[in-house]
């Protein structure tokens, strides 16, 4: 699992480990890692090598800029042609750090074009004490270092990228590698600071981050965790033991969101897939194991679980599926439609995982009283993901570039597999379905949300390859991504392209 803590934390850890240690000692660390990352790059570049290699550090006021110092001397000892651009004051620029590169040959400079004409250029100008977006004097400079060929290398964060939200308020560093140091950030892990830091290599400087400790904010799940939380059938297993998830969706104008959130959720891992609405036909053509009913939740015998809303429509027969769903006392899903008619109460039981995305967000905040614009939700997941599970009382996954997942306290999960291939119709439907069937296979809603967040980027990831891809094709690429979870296919959890 990788972790991200709060920048308070994060000080106040380094604030004890420092008192134990000798002065300087955490920022020698932190340049170390980040020097050898940056060995790795150009020998794995287009130099070949360090020796020759032509690397521009842009330098701020704060540690972050002493930190890109450190390094770059480190690299010029190794015979790299190195240029720092100094952005503060030179009463306000880290001087052991600048004393160490001029020492050991590097130099400053004023000429913008030497970003444009870098093999690596190291963004330090601002860490985790950067507010707002890049200032004035550094535009020039990284403007030219992003038009040009150099690989952009960030010292903790990109800066102009919020550390606790991810929120990027304007121009911000646009990096192919992020080298972070002692824990992740959450403005790393989250969009649209996530998609700012490019690969991101965590450098151990000795914080106590161990998950178990549970000071962490943000968590996103790998491979072994997801494969720890899947549902196994057993040996004396059968279809009722391994839950049944009902389904409420679809109309008949939206007959497909009913066919694709059963298609989902009869690869999820339950033992059967109840279904009621309007879409029965259509349903039990596609999917003849499914078991179809033509009355509304309250008719539709046991479940484990119910899933209401994709394709509903908000008629009153709508209205009455919710709130039969949520009479029923199982954990509930509710999608789509099923969230704008959720809106109009207000609330929701404490075992209900709402799935909304941005829009849907929009309007449930509204039910509370709160106003936000889409792009405001979009800019601030984390905020407004967890405001919505205060708001309601229960578990929230609000949907989109980064998908987070938040109960009303602890740490939020953010799903590391999303690709914006899955911004496809219907796509909604098929993460709904399965996610109903983890809840009624007895996963709590949080796992639930989270597990199947990240089976549909995998499965996403699979079925796109690349080229565009349909709900239809993501549902049949989900057996694959099980199994490649199952069999750890990647140690990662982040695949390599977005
Ligand atoms: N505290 C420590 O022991 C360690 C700190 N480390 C490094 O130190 C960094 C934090 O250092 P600081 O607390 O000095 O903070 P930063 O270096 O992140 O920057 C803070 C300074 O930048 C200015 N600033 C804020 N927003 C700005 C913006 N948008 N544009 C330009 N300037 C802006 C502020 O005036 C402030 O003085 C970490 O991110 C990390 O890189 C590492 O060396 C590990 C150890
Ligand atoms: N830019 C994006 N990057 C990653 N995932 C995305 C992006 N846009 C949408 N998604 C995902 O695609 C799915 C779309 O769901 P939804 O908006 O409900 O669509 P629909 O209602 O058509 O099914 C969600 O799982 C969402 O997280
Ligand atoms: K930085």
């Amino acid at each position: 699992m990788r972790c991200a803590h709060a920048v308070d934390w994060v000080r106040a850890a380094e604030g004890e480990l420092m008192a134990r240690l000798p002065e300087g000692t955490l920022m020698q660390r932190a340049a170390a890692g980040l020097a050898a990352c940056c060995v790795e790059l150009l020998v794995g570049g287009r130099q070949g090598r360090v020796r020759g290699s032509r690397v521009l550090v842009l330098v701020g006021s704060g540690d972050n800029g002493g930190d890109a110092l450190y390094a770059a001397a480190r690299l010029a000892r190794r015979g790299a042609r190195v240029r720092a651009a100094l952005l503060a004051p030179p009463e306000r620029t880290h001087a052991g750090g600048l004393a160490a590169l001029l020492a050991a040959g590097g130099r400053t400079t004023d000429d913008p074009a030497e970003a444009a004409s870098a093999d690596l250029v190291l963004d330090g100008i601002v860490g985790i004490g950067g507010r707002g977006p890049l200032r004035e004097a550094a535009l020039p400079w990284v403007d030219a270092a992003q038009a040009g060929e150099a690989l952009v290398v960030a010292v903790d964060l990109p800066s102009g990228v919020d550390p606790e939200t991810g929120a990027v308020p304007g121009r911000a560093v646009q990096a192919d590698v992020t080298v972070t140091f002692g824990t992740h950030k959450p403005g790393l892990l989250v969009d649209p600071g996530a998609s700012h830091a490019g690969v991101v290599r965590l450098v151990d400087i000795g914080l106590p981050v161990a998950p178990e400790a549970g000071d962490h904010v943000v968590e996103a799940l790998q491979h072994a965790d997801v494969a720890a939380l899947l549902p196994e059938p057993e040996a004396e297993s059968d279809k009722y033991r391994r839950g049944v998830v009902g389904i409420a969706a679809g109309s008949a104008r939206y007959p497909g969101a009913a066919v694709l959130a059963v298609g989902s959720a009869l690869r999820g891992g339950c033992g059967a897939v109840r279904y009621v609405g309007a879409a029965g036909a259509d349903v039990v053509r596609a999917h003849p194991e499914a078991l179809v009913g033509d009355g509304g939740p309250a008719d539709a015998g046991r479940v484990q679980a119910w899933v209401v809303g994709p394709g509903l429509s908000q008629d009153t027969d709508a209205e009455r599926a919710v709130t039969e769903a949520l009479a029923a006392e199982v954990p509930v899903l509710v999608d789509a439609d099923g969230l704008r008619l959720l809106a109009r109460r207000g609330s929701a039981p404490a075992n209900a995982l709402l799935t909304p995305h941005a829009g849907e967000a929009v309007a449930l905040l509204a039910g509370v009283g709160v106003t936000a614009t889409r792009e405001e939700v979009e800019g601030e997941r984390l905020r407004y993901a967890r405001m919505l599970a205060r708001a309601y009382g229960c578990t929230v996954l609000l949907k989109g570039s980064t998908t987070v997942v938040t109960g009303p306290e602890g740490p939020a999960r953010v799903n590391p597999t999303g690709t914006a291939q899955l911004a496809t119709a219907g796509s909604g439907d098929v993460l709904a379905g399965l996610a109903g069937a983890l809840l009624a296979a007895g996963l709590a809603p949080r796992d639930a949300g989270s597990v199947a967040a990240y089976l549909h980027g995998l499965a996403g990831r699979i079925s796109s390859g690349g080229a565009p891809t349909c709900a239809t094709a993501i549902t049949a690429a989900l057996p694959e991504a099980w199994r490649s979870v199952i069999a750890g296919d990647t140690d990662d959890g982040i695949p390599p392209f977005r």
